[in-house]
């Protein structure tokens, strides 16, 4: 019997099924191209690792309790693989969807197979086709006992922390899982989107080689900032095309695909009203990439909007304004997270979140430790920038951050995402916003009332019409 199941076997499914095989588990493997999978068994070449031609199978050679992985496109893929296996699964098996699920679809799953008597996890994973094969982040949510049930398994098949732990812990109930899976991609998307900005700044402004370029990144990738994704940017920046001997990276289109994470993430920001325009500011730039027809439409009738600056900025500055600003994009993702229990049926534990991206994850990141710790100690503080030293580290960068948003402003470099940290960041600390202005135009207009500073209740004004008008009176 094996150990656990995988049904879906592309970018992700292959190799964690290898990775589950390398660490001593017994893997049956089903794909709907039925060819992978016995390929990929063959090539395996091992009694530990076997090849199903239908679903009924699979589920049939598992020991119970049985573990199956659905790792196929999200959406209506997942839908079919998850009917496909349903009914040959019994009670005390745990099918777990490793894709990228909108949390929606996995609580509606999730309700469907408590009808069958099955436990249904949700289960972000992290770490791309080489975190995969060699040991990615898992962020399962759903039951804790169901969880209980495959937790040594998924230990087996996690990454490792510095400190041995494994990075996976259940994150929450429900769909807990898939959501923190989301804001993480969220975190992805902006992070991704400050490093771009950090690029176009050296690359096009200070007019930094590609060896000085990858020495900055090389340089900015250190301390709690000491990273996954600014390591990668750093490898990507050495890396000649074959053809032209130019850096690849200047070969490459500039439009950015997404799936949707991302565009989700802003989207719960914007329905909870928790801070986080920086998920906003990544997902409308890689959407204004995208209009690249219109783009060059724009620069040939308008000009490009550079206007060079006196000097540019010390590279600390520079260095110093990507830190912070990071930072505030982290802050604002566990921000998010810990609004979900009020709107959603699930508590996010996020301090197991803090632990379970320290390793294997794309936004794994030196500084997440430190969060970590903070979150246990006292996890009813409401905003990780409310951490004294995590506050610190914003705060001893903050001046570089707004230097260099001034700097891209006065140069015409676009940089949505630092400018928008920026904004969050001050807007945050402010003790009286302008929203009074917004309140008194909504009650003039549309009668909506305001309250009061100074006493509770609903008011209503008359207000004057700038052009003059009077709601007529009746006659009489
Ligand atoms: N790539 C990445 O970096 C990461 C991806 N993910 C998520 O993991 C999941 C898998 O991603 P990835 O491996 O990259 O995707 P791939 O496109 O490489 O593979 C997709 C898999 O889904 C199967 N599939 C597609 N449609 C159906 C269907 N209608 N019925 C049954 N099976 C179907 C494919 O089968 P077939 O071979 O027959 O086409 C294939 O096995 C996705 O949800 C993705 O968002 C999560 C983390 C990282
Ligand atoms: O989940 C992932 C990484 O964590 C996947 O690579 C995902 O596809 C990334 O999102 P997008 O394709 O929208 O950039």
């Amino acid at each position: 019997m094996h150990d656990i199941g995988i049904y879906g076997l592309g970018v992700m499914g292959e190799n964690l099924a290898l990775r589950a095989h390398d660490v001593g588990l017994s893997v049956a493997v089903f794909n709907r191209t039925k060819d992978k999978a016995f390929a990929l068994a063959a090539r395996v070449g091992s009694p530990r690792f076997q090849a199903f031609a239908d679903p009924a199978s699979l589920v049939a050679s598992l020991r119970r309790p049985r573990l199956l992985l659905l790792m196929v496109t999200a959406g209506p893929a997942t839908d079919a693989a998850f009917e496909a296996v349903l009914p040959f699964l019994e009670e005390g098996d745990v099918l777990v969807d490793g894709g990228n699920a909108h949390y929606e679809d996995t609580l509606r799953r999730e309700a469907r197979a408590r009808e069958a008597r099955v436990a249904y996890i949700g289960m972000g994973i992290s770490g791309g086709e080489l975190g995969a094969r060699t040991g990615p982040a898992l962020m399962p949510g759903g039951d804790a006992e169901a969880y209980a049930r495959i937790a040594p398994r998924l230990e087996a098949l996690a990454a490792r922390l510095p400190d041995g732990r494994p990075a996976v812990a259940l994150v929450g109930k429900g769909a807990a899982g898939h959501y923190v899976k989301m804001v993480h991609n969220g975190i992805e998307y902006v992070f991704l989107q400050l490093l771009a900005e950090a690029y176009d700044a050296l690359r096009n402004v200070y007019g930094y080689t590609s060896v000085e370029l990858a020495d900055a990144f090389a340089r900015a990738n250190q301390g709690p900032w000491e990273s996954y994704l600014i390591g990668l940017v750093r490898e990507i920046l050495t890396v000649p095309d074959p053809e032209t001997s130019q850096p690849l990276v200047e070969q490459i289109l500039d439009v950015a695909e997404g799936k949707g994470t991302g565009l989700w993430t802003a989207e719960e920001a914007l329905r909870l009203g928790t801070g986080g325009s920086t998920f906003g500011a990544a997902v409308h730039a890689r959407n204004l990439s995208r209009e690249r027809d219109l783009r060059l439409a724009c620069a040939e009738a308008c000009g490009e909007p550079w206007r060079r600056p006196e000097a540019v900025l010390a590279y600390e500055t520079w260095r110093d304004a990507l830190h912070a600003a990071v930072l505030v994009a982290y802050a604002e993702g566990f921000a998010l997270l810990r609004r979900a229990p009020e709107t959603y049926d699930f508590a996010v534990d996020l301090a197991n979140v803090a632990r379970v991206w320290q390793s294997g994850a794309i936004v794994r990141i030196r500084l997440l430790a430190d969060l970590e710790r903070h979150l246990r100690q006292t996890p009813e503080i409401p905003h990780p920038l409310l951490f004294p030293e995590i506050w610190q580290l914003v705060r001893e960068r903050e001046g570089a951050l707004r230097n260099f948003a001034a700097w891209a402003v006065r140069t015409g470099l676009p940089a949505p995402a630092h400018l928008a940290a920026l904004a969050d960041l001050d807007g945050l600390r402010r003790r009286r916003l302008p929203a009074n202005l917004i309140q008194a135009a909504r009650d003039a207009f549309g009668a909506h009332t305001y309250r009061r500073i100074d006493r509770e209740g609903n008011f209503h004004t008359s207000w004057p019409d700038p052009e003059g008008r009077e709601i007529p009176r009746p006659q009489g």
